[in-house]
């Protein structure tokens, strides 16, 4: 599909494929592409205060993105000279702008100042929340296992669907013990930085956001031709979510090379539970097989549920294809508020939010911070959207629901750009 904003990205469905398709287009000549400057990063990659992980992986491509919506202090701004090698030769394939005086930077400077005042204990509550639901999932899983009861299964694969929404922001930022509980529940860290954090949330609902048009032919979310039948089915779809976690994790080993050229122990997290359940429970193998993948699937149902139907696909949501504000020149920040529906009655919220990507205007703005910072932090959103004439859309979880259907049959673009004002929030 023609990206309207002007992406050149064609659609590779594994993240390594993601990765290496990026770097086709981002001119960075084997090196780290940030605005218009290439830099050697190879002698800072061990030594980034936010692991090895991010520039390990992106070597040979544009990072600004990435580069600007995941560090808020400005040391890395100021460590970056120092990396410079020379000037890229070719313009940038994003149409992504971060100007000093546009609306990104100008909030990104107000929330430093806020960012001071806000007290540990927040971020430590949201800890004690998720190392809690993480703890209960467990519990409860190994008390199906141990009786060989399915409810029970059903049970834990809720509260581990419930963690792996409130867990997901934990891959956001530096290394951190608190992401891999993801692993343990088949979201592999590494595959899930590069497809949500480094391409949705970079390129959020455009062509090159692997994490929308990954899970195509299932869910099409771009307004573009689409067959009859898929248009006649797509109200089914629901029924395709239990499988798309464990369908995501095995696909990996599609790719065989990469797998072990990838490896490390890490990869073996996703054993925990069923060697954990064959350890404590004496019921037949089958049984407790069956025990984990019924909590796999009801996890994986309530992820992509949360995830899937109620933040992006939504006619009223800018998409690629649809007219943007403009092809070639538009805020990052602004971009992400085009591309972004947030819900009521999980905005401003610490614990509602966390487990249901509540607040995610913020979170998408501001992906290293804690869920709980944000609640300091919508006094200065509000006063900087008027500032710049914006809204945060808040729209009605039946609204999200309904739409999420309609988009998924959307053929035609919408030919006017975006207009946050319908379902705008502005304090
Ligand atoms: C792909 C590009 C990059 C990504 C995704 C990335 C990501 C991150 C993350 C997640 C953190 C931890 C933030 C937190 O947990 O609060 C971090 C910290 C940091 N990064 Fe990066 N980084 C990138 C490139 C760079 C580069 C090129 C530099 C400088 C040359 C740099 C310098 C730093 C510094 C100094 C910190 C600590 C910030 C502080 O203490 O305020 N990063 N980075």
């Amino acid at each position: 599909m023609k990206s309207t904003l002007g992406i050149k990205h064609n659609w590779r469905n594994s993240p390594e494929e993601w990765l290496d398709e990026k770097r086709k287009h981002d001119g960075a000549e084997g090196l780290w592409r940030i605005h218009n400057g290439l830099y050697d990063l190879s002698d800072f990659i061990s030594r980034h205060p936010g692991g090895k992980f991010w520039l390990q992986a992106t070597e040979g491509m544009d990072v600004t993105e990435a580069f600007e919506s995941h560090h808020i202090s400005l040391k890395p701004d100021k460590l970056l000279p120092k990396y410079f090698v020379r000037k890229a030769t070719t313009p940038r394939n994003s149409p992504f702008t971060f100007l000093e005086d546009g609306f990104y930077r100008t909030f990104k400077r107000k929330v430093r100042k806020v960012l001071v005042n806000v007290p540990v204990e927040s971020a430590m509550k949201t800890n004690v929340m998720v190392d809690g639901m993480f703890a209960g999932a467990i519990l409860v899983g190994v008390l199906a296992a141990i009786h060989g009861t399915f409810i029970l299964a059903i049970v834990a694969g809720l509260i581990l669907g419930v963690c792996t929404v409130a867990a997901h922001s934990y891959y956001h930022r530096k290394d951190n013990f608190r992401m891999y509980y993801n692993d343990i529940a088949l979201l592999p860290s590494r595959s899930w930085r590069i497809i949500h954090v480094l391409s949705h949330h970079g390129y959020t609902n455009s062509v090159a956001d692997l994490q929308s048009y990954g899970f195509d032919p299932f869910v099409q979310v771009y307004p573009c031709q689409k067959s009859t039948i898929y248009k006649a089915l797509s109200i089914l779809t629901p029924l395709t979510w239990p499988t798309f976690i464990p369908l995501i994790y095995f696909s990996r080993f599609n790719n065989w090379k990469t797998f072990v050229k990838n490896f490390t122990t890490v990869d073996l997290l996703p054993l925990v539970l069923p060697i954990l359940f064959c350890v404590v429970s004496k019921q037949s193998v089958s049984t407790k097989l069956l025990i984990w993948a019924v909590m796999i699937a009801v996890s994986s149902f309530w992820f992509m549920m949360v995830g899937l139907v109620t933040n992006h696909i939504n006619p009223d949501i800018f998409v690629d294809g649809d007219k943007p504000r403009s092809p070639h020149k538009v805020d990052w920040g602004t971009y992400q508020l085009d591309a972004v529906g947030d819900k009521t009655g999980v905005v401003n919220t610490h614990f509602l939010g966390l487990i249901s990507f509540g607040d995610h205007g913020l979170h998408h703005l501001l992906p290293t911070l804690d869920h709980g910072a944000f609640q300091h932090l919508y006094p200065v959103f509000w006063e900087t959207l008027k500032e710049f004439n914006l809204f945060l859309r808040v729209m009605r979880k039946r609204d999200m629901w309904v739409g999420y259907f309609d988009q998924l049959r959307r053929e035609t673009p919408n030919p006017n750009p975006p207009n946050l004002a319908t379902y705008g929030v502005n304090l």
